[in-house]
């Protein structure tokens, strides 16, 4: 195209940007007049409520960042030119403006090519400057003209400098992870993939695409997505918003179960019996092996007459109510319901009229109906279950072998169930009690990332919270720290009650540049989990690794700070968690600011990361203190060195004064 020609169009792009920006700010102005109005025009509280509650959320999600461009792509079919960006946009006669990115016609923006064009003669990508439209780059696929992975849009896009919390992609989504995103509602995925290779944003998208397609199926059920600490959420909490979507549950697993606070600590031998599998077996013996065998009949007097069920017949509704296979607290009910339905049929019979409900609700609690009821069907609480198994842990014969019970019986038990004092294992021993007790409502989309490390009791929390809902699990075996992380996705996915789900690989890295991800490759061999390496899209990137020594390793950590902080974007110093208050207290010293992970919109370029949270991050600038340390720290210590190794964004330097680890020095 002629510069002539070129300027012409990047105007009327950049008018076209001017107008639609107008055009939502009209949309949000009737939004909020409808908000204030709201009241006055429903007619009754309630539905003044429903609708003062849609409108607020349809302000918010109509808001306009200024620095996100609300466009970022277009399609030219049949003459038409469509613009995609981040939501829809209609001008006053409801015309599209822009298409929401997640609009059926859209999917052509990510997927047409020159072998399938779907109907578009050019694809078009803009570049921005802080949401100030500065360029375009097309591609004419009826001409045979596909840029693929080479676009300078998307290249400028990875190799951007990062800074603060993480960013949606919408702009730049692959093909690969688009067939992800859009995957059908009902759907459950595994999605296998590197580091880097865009797991994290493949679920936040989908979630998004899920809300857009299915929106009050839900808003009624929710969706949930699950990280492995609060640093990671916080770091990914924006990207949702930016995309419109306000309502979205964030949360770690333990503050999904956490219905008590966590007042012990498991020694790590303890931890693993609770988080195995077969602590689900024990409970369900000790709940259900508290059901006694009715030997006396129920003999009850309600002023007038006396009733009386034998024996045999409580017996009978006992064991039907058993067989049923329902929750403990659901088959209680019914129990007691099916005795006062046999107490109420006796009286219909003698009297020829139905007793009233004041009658029947006298009958379920008189006192021969409770004792008979708390003799064949206990009331318990998940935490009075949990507690009597910790306590004496013998009901576990047969399941756990007598050291294992030894392991994980309370020293000391408490004098109440109130006083228990309970661990964060604990937590799923009560969550998974709760689960025998009642049915957990299930979520309608549950996104679960660093899935690599659910132990199965974890994983069974997680099905029970999306039995009927689809699941979408992200993970790197390669990146296991936990215990009990696995290395075959087909247990997990057992656990979670989604045997079937298809085990999908991410294999193109956006993140980590290549001379780092073949530093980090060194160790694959070494962790013991068959996975497909991944290639990096960046060419760029700097590594280096120094030896330094011991007496001098925080000092060249300092002076390396010091030199990252001459480039652009974010430091992160990483080491063992054992070191890290000992840098922070350097950089203190040295008058360098610096922040902590979970506060993603710092002032400070510099952060301290402990290795044990750096999952799921990444910085511009690492700087990884003592690998040896890191290693030597816990079981899992080379898979959590490869996790470090592989949040550099554009450069790595490794600093150390002890040896390497031996897998990282082979060549
Ligand atoms: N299609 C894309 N276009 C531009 N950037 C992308 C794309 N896909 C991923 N990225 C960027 O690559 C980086 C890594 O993505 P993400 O964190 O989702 O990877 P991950 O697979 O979850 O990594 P990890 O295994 O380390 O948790 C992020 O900065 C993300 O924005």
């Amino acid at each position: 195209m002629p510069a002539s020609d070129l300027d012409t169009e990047l105007t009327a792009e950049r008018n076209h940007l001017t107008e639609s920006r107008a055009a939502l700010r009209r949309m949000r102005d009737r939004a909020q007049s409808l908000f204030a109005t709201g009241d006055k025009v429903a007619g009754d509280a309630y539905t003044a409520e429903q609708l003062g509650r849609h409108m607020a959320r349809r302000v918010k999600e109509l808001a306009d960042d200024p620095d996100t461009p609300l466009f970022f792509g277009r399609l030219d079919i049949e003459e038409t030119a469509y613009h995609v960006g981040r939501r829809h946009v209609t001008d006053d006669a409801g015309e599209p403006m822009v298409l929401d990115w997640r609009a059926p016609l859209s999917r052509s923006f990510y997927r047409a090519s020159v072998r399938d064009p779907q109907g578009v003669a050019t694809r078009r990508r803009f570049g921005f400057v802080k949401g100030e439209l500065t360029s375009f780059e097309d591609e004419h696929l009826d001409r045979g003209e596909e840029l693929g992975t080479k676009s300078r849009i998307l290249t400028a896009e990875i190799e951007r400098p990062r800074v603060g919390p993480m960013r949606d992609i919408v702009a730049t989504i692959q093909p690969e992870q688009d067939e992800l995103v859009r995957a059908e509602l009902g759907d459950s995925i595994c999605v296998q993939g590197a580091p880097g290779t865009g797991k994290t944003a493949v679920g936040l998208h989908r979630a998004a695409y899920l809300l857009y397609l299915h929106r009050e199926r839900l808003r009624r059920s929710g969706v949930l997505i699950v990280g492995p600490n609060t640093a990671f959420l916080s770091y990914i909490s924006a990207v949702l918003p930016t995309l419109g979507e306000v309502e979205v549950q964030q949360s770690t697993l333990d503050e999904l179960i956490g219905r008590v606070p966590v007042k012990a600590a498991d020694t790590p031998a303890a931890a693993a019996i609770k988080h195995d599998v077969r602590m689900a077996e024990v409970l369900r013996k000790a709940l259900w092996g508290r059901l006694g065998k009715p030997t006396e009949p129920i003999m009850v007097s309600d002023g007038s007459y006396r009733w009386r069920i034998d024996a045999e017949p409580l017996r009978r509704i006992v064991d039907e109510a058993r067989r049923e296979g329902l929750p403990y607290s659901v088959g209680r009910d019914r129990v007691l319901a099916r005795v006062v339905g046999l107490l109420q049929r006796q009286s219909e019979y003698r009297s020829g009229n139905s007793p009233n409900e004041s009658w029947l609700r006298k009958m379920s609690k008189v006192a021969p109906v409770t004792a008979f009821l708390e003799q064949s069907w206990p009331a318990v609480t998940p935490e009075a279950l949990v507690a009597s198994v910790l306590t004496d842990p013998s009901v576990a014969d047969g399941i756990l072998t007598e050291d294992e019970q030894a392991t994980i019986r309370w020293a000391k038990p408490p004098k109440t169930v109130k006083s228990a004092r309970f661990s964060t294992a604990d937590l799923l021993l009560l969550d998974e009690a709760a689960g025998l007790l009642e049915r957990e409502t299930s979520f309608g989309h549950v996104v679960v990332d660093e899935a690599q490390d659910l132990s199965p009791m974890q994983a069974r929390a997680l099905a029970r919270r999306s039995e009927h809902g689809s699941i979408t699990l992200l993970g790197d075996l390669a990146q296991g720290t936990a215990p009990w992380a696995t290395t075959d996705w087909r247990d997990i996915l057992g656990h979670l009650g989604k045997p079937d789900a298809p085990v999908v690989p991410l294999t193109v890295g956006f993140r980590v540049p290549e001379a780092v991800v073949m530093l980090a490759n060194r160790l694959l061999p070494a962790l013991g989990v068959n996975v497909p390496e991944a290639v990096s899209l960046r060419r760029d990137g700097d590594l280096a690794v120094v030896e330094a020594e011991p007496d001098d390793l925080d000092a060249r950590t300092l002076a390396e700070v010091t030199a990252a902080l001459g480039h652009e974007g974010s430091v992160a110093v990483i080491a063992a968690d054992a070191a890290v208050e000992r840098l922070r207290g350097h950089l203190t010293a040295a008058g360098v600011e610096h922040a902590t992970p979970d506060d993603v919109e710092a002032e400070a370029r510099v952060t301290v990361v402990p290795a044990t949270i750096v999952k799921g991050l990444e910085y511009d600038h690492v700087i990884v203190h003592e690998p040896a340390d890191i290693v030597a720290a816990e079981p899992k210590g080379l898979n959590r060195l490869y996790v470090v190794l592989t949040r550099a964004v554009t450069r790595l330097s490794v600093l150390h004064a002890k040896p390497l680890p031996d897998a990282l020095r082979i060549m």
